[in-house]
C-alpha cells in the first residue's frame, strides 16, 4: 500500500475553521511522523487510531474514539465482525474488476461512503471543507452533520462530489423546516434523519474531561441572526415517529434515509412512512450502551425491508473484510465514521483520501481471494459463522 498520511497542523495550533483553510494543506509540510523511536507508519487504519492520538488535543480525541457507558456496544462493534467468516474461493475463473457500485443513483467508486460526523474543527482546521474534498478525491459520498464545523452552505461548497444532509430534528418545528430548505437549495442529494439521538448517550469520557465542543468547533448551522450559538443538545426533539420521517420528506423535497435503525420493527416502520434508504446504526457505540453490534442486526433488518430500499451499515468498519462482510449479509454500502476524522487530523484532504484508498485496496485483494468479481459478486458471497 502506498497510501500516506502527511502532517496537519489540528484546531488547537490552527485557529477558527473556515472552508477556505483547507487548500492550504495541499503545500503544507510532510507529516512530522511520531517520534524517531515510534515513526509513523500506519498500514491499516486501525493503527491510524493512536497516530491520531498523538495530535488531536486529548479531550476531542476522547469524544471522538469514545463510546456509551462501558463500551461494551462499541467494542462489540467490531468483535461481531470477527465471529463471521470469508469464503475462500480460487478456481472461479474471475478478475476482480471494479468496486464501484451506486446508491440512490449515485455513483460511487467503492462501497463505502462517509457518515456525518459533527464538529470537524476537533480533529482538522479544514473541518468538514477537508472531509468534503478527501471523500470527492476518492470518488465517494460525504455526508455532512447538522452539528457540522462549518455552516451547510460552506461544506457544500467545498467539493463538488456528491452529498448528503444529516439532520437532527430541534424542538423548533420553524429551523428544522428552514434547514431542509438550506440543504435543498445548498445542492445536497438526500436529507439522513437521525434517529438514535432522541438524547444525547451516557458519554463517560465526556464527562470525566468536561468537554464541549470548542469555540473554533462551534457548529455554525447553529448560530442565529445575531451570531449567537442557540443550545445545542438540549435542543433535540426526543420524540421521533412516523410523522418526523414525514415532516422531514415534506419539508426537505428529496429521498430520506433513515439512520439509527438497529431492529426490523424500527425498520417496517420507516418504511411505511417513506424511508427512500435505511441506515442500520447503532451510533458507533455512543448512544445505548449493551445494544448489540449493528452487523449483529443487519441481517434482521435485511429479511424486513427484503429489498424494497437500499441499506447502509455503519459501526466498526475498519478493513475491506469488514466491508465484504457487510455486503454479504444484506447492506448495499457501507459507512465509515472515526477513521474518516483520523485521517483528517493526520493528513487533511489528502488523510480521508488516504482512508479510502487503504479500503479499496484491502476490498479488492479480499475480492479477488474470495471469487468476487464485482460488488454485485459480493452481494451473493454466503459467509461461515
Ligand atoms: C465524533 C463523532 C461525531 C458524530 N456525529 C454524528 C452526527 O452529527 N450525526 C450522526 O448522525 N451521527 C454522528 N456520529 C455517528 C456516525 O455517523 C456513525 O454512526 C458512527 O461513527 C459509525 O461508527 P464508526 O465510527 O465505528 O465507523 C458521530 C460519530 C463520531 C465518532
Ligand atoms: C451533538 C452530538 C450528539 C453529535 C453526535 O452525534 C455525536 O457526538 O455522536
Amino acid at each position: 500500500m502506498t497510501a500516506t498520511f502527511p502532517a496537519r497542523p489540528g484546531w488547537a495550533q490552527g485557529g477558527a475553521a473556515t472552508g477556505a483553510n483547507y487548500t492550504a494543506d495541499a503545500s503544507a509540510p510532510p507529516w512530522r511522523s511520531g517520534s524517531a523511536e515510534r515513526p509513523l507508519q500506519p498500514v491499516n487504519l486501525l493503527e491510524l487510531e493512536e497516530a491520531a492520538a498523538r495530535v488531536i488535543p486529548a479531550a476531542g480525541f476522547d469524544y471522538i474514539a469514545g463510546g456509551a457507558g462501558d463500551e461494551w456496544t462499541l467494542r462489540e462493534n467490531r468483535a461481531a465482525f470477527e465471529r463471521r467468516q470469508i469464503v475462500q474461493r480460487v478456481l472461479t475463473g474471475k478478475v476482480v474488476a471494479d468496486t464501484a457500485t451506486e446508491i440512490l443513483g449515485t455513483p460511487i467508486a467503492l462501497p463505502t461512503i462517509v457518515a456525518p460526523m459533527g464538529g470537524q474543527a476537533i480533529a482538522h482546521v479544514s473541518a468538514e471543507a477537508g472531509t468534503a474534498r478527501g471523500a470527492a478525491a476518492a470518488g465517494t459520498l460525504h455526508t455532512v452533520s447538522t452539528v457540522a464545523t462549518l455552516s451547510l452552505e460552506d461544506a457544500a461548497r467545498a467539493a463538488d462530489g456528491p452529498k448528503w444532509f444529516q439532520i437532527y430534528l430541534t424542538r423548533d418545528d420553524g429551523f428544522n423546516a428552514e434547514l431542509l430548505q438550506r440543504a435543498r437549495a445548498a445542492g445536497y442529494g438526500a436529507i439522513v434523519l437521525t434517529v438514535d439521538v432522541p438524547i444525547v448517550g451516557n458519554r463517560e469520557r465526556d464527562r470525566r474531561n468536561g468537554f464541549v465542543y470548542p469555540p473554533a468547533a462551534a457548529p455554525r448551522n447553529f448560530l442565529d441572526a445575531a451570531g449567537r450559538l442557540r443550545p445545542i443538545e438540549r435542543a433535540f426533539q426526543p420524540r421521533l415517529d412516523a410523522d418526523s420521517i414525514a415532516f422531514v420528506r415534506r419539508h426537505g423535497g428529496l429521498p430520506v434515509v433513515v439512520k439509527g435503525i438497529a431492529t426490523a420493527e424500527d425498520a417496517l416502520l420507516a418504511l411505511d412512512a417513506g424511508a427512500a434508504a435505511i441506515q442500520v446504526s447503532n451510533h458507533g457505540g455512543r448512544q445505548l450502551d449493551g445494544a448489540p453490534a449493528a452487523f449483529t442486526v443487519l441481517p434482521e433488518v435485511a429479511a424486513a425491508v427484503q429489498g424494497r430500499v437500499p441499506l447502509i451499515l455503519d459501526g466498526g468498519i475498519r478493513r475491506g473484510a469488514d466491508v465484504f462482510k457487510a455486503l454479504a449479509s444484506g447492506a448495499d454500502v457501507v459507512a465509515l465514521g472515526r477513521p474518516v476524522l483520523y485521517g483528517l487530523a493526520l493528513g487533511g484532504w489528502q488523510g480521508v483520501q488516504s482512508v479510502f484508498q487503504h479500503l479499496e485496496d484491502e476490498l479488492r485483494t479480499v475480492m479477488q481471494l474470495a471469487g468476487a468479481a464485482t460488488v454485485a459478486d459480493i452481494r451473493r458471497t454466503r459467509l461461515y459463522g
